[in-house]
């Protein structure tokens, strides 16, 4: 259902506000500016969905700030396997999240501020958003050289990447996100956004790593509330709206009906795995058994993120072929995930409840694939 937006409407339906304030209702034209009060990406996610799903843009726009707790944003169409370091994610309690719009991986802190303009389907317009960034950072910062390129990248000193850009264009609504990089964490961004999976073929789209550097580096000044308050200031101006940043809460049922469903189906095994593009895996790895160096081949093809087709090849002595059937059938059907090999060592477990040599096989099989 779209709800109308009207000054009031708006005011009361993402402010929560029965009264507009004094000034507000008289000076806001097209443009309203909203910033999350939560740092979880999968609420803030949320929000973009209700916006884009909910709110008429005829002739109006909105600017919404938003910065999460550590996490790594895939693209709609990509392969978490194949983009990031899973694990490392799961020991350091970083967040997967899988965004609704194209383009590639990206990795969210507090250092890392994210904007989306939203815009009725025909105003959709990349280039003149980013200028808009443009003119705030020149503003706040006269000597920072950076420029927008054709991919929609924001580039400092002509290499060092300080935002990336993805878009949703609906029937009637569009929304234009990106990030802008002010004091992130660039070692997590690096180790993070890196795969130790070998062997992974998948028509999925791959993201395109950049060399990145932080605002703060070319000047301590430059946190990310006077950048927000910049590029408010600048939003404002261009919209000849009033630069107040309303403040919204991404669980409130009152204000966003629904939202909090929204955000749970962007936390499923469903959406964030289940979603990735069919893929397989062709892997193998020595191991050294009896004083003989042994090869162990490893197919398994993936669709939904369940395993479709398993094969595992190993020298007969090392890992007899009716046990390599016996173990790859039983992996049909199941998730694949790291942490699902527990599961696939209880399947080891009720088949040959005894043989511990071939329980340390198959956890040493589980790590490798
Ligand atoms: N928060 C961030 N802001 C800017 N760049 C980032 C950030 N996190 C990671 N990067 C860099 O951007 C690369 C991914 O860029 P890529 O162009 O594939 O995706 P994108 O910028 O999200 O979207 P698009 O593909 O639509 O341009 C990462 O490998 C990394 O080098």
């Amino acid at each position: 259902m779209l709800i109308p937006f009207s000054v009031k409407n708006c005011f009361q339906l993402l402010c929560n506000s029965k009264v507009p304030a004094a000034g507000f209702k008289n000076t806001v034209k097209s443009g309203l500016i909203l910033q999350s009060t939560s740092n979880d990406v999968y609420q803030n996610l949320a929000i973009e969905d209700w916006i884009h799903d909910h709110i008429n843009l005829e002739g109006k726009t909105i600017l919404f700030f938003w910065r999460n707790s550590p996490s790594v944003v895939i693209g709609r169409h990509q392969n978490p396997w194949q983009e990031c370091n899973l694990n490392l994610m799961r020991e350091k309690g970083i967040k997967l999240a899988r965004r609704r719009s194209g383009g590639g991986t990206v990795y969210h802190d507090m250092g890392n501020i994210n904007l989306t303009f939203f815009t009725a389907k025909n105003k959709y317009d990349r280039m003149q958003n980013l200028k808009l960034i443009l003119r705030a950072l020149n503003a706040v910062q006269p000597q920072l050289d950076v420029q927008a390129t054709k991919r929609f990248d924001l580039l400092l000193d002509g290499r060092f990447k300080i935002s990336g850009t993805a878009s949703k264009i609906g029937r009637t609504s569009a929304y234009h996100h990106c990030t802008l990089l002010c004091s992130t964490d660039e070692t997590s961004l690096s180790c993070l956004l890196r795969s130790p999976y070998q062997g992974i073929k998948s028509n999925a789209t791959a993201s395109i790593p950049s060399l990145v550097k932080n605002l703060v580096e070319k000047d301590p000044t430059l946190t990310c509330e006077v950048l927000i308050n910049a590029i408010a200031a600048e939003y404002a101006a261009y919209h000849q709206t009033d630069n107040h940043i309303n403040l919204i809460n991404p669980t409130d049922e009152t204000l966003f009906p629904g939202i909090n469903s929204k955000a749970k189906e962007l936390q499923t095994w469903e959406w964030i795995y289940g979603k990735t593009p069919k893929f397989s895996v062709n892997t193998y790895f020595n191991v050294l058994y009896e004083q003989l160096d042994l090869e162990i081949k490893v197919f398994i093809d993936i669709k939904n993120g369940r395993i479709e087709i398993c094969n595992i090849e190993a020298p007969d002595h090392w890992l007899p072929l009716q046990i390599c059937e016996r173990l790859s059938s039983g992996l049909i059907g199941s998730k694949f995930c790291p942490t699902e090999a527990t599961m696939l060592t209880n399947i080891l477990l009720r088949t040959c409840p005894q043989d511990y040599e071939l329980h340390s096989k198959w956890n040493m099989l589980c790590e490798k694939i």
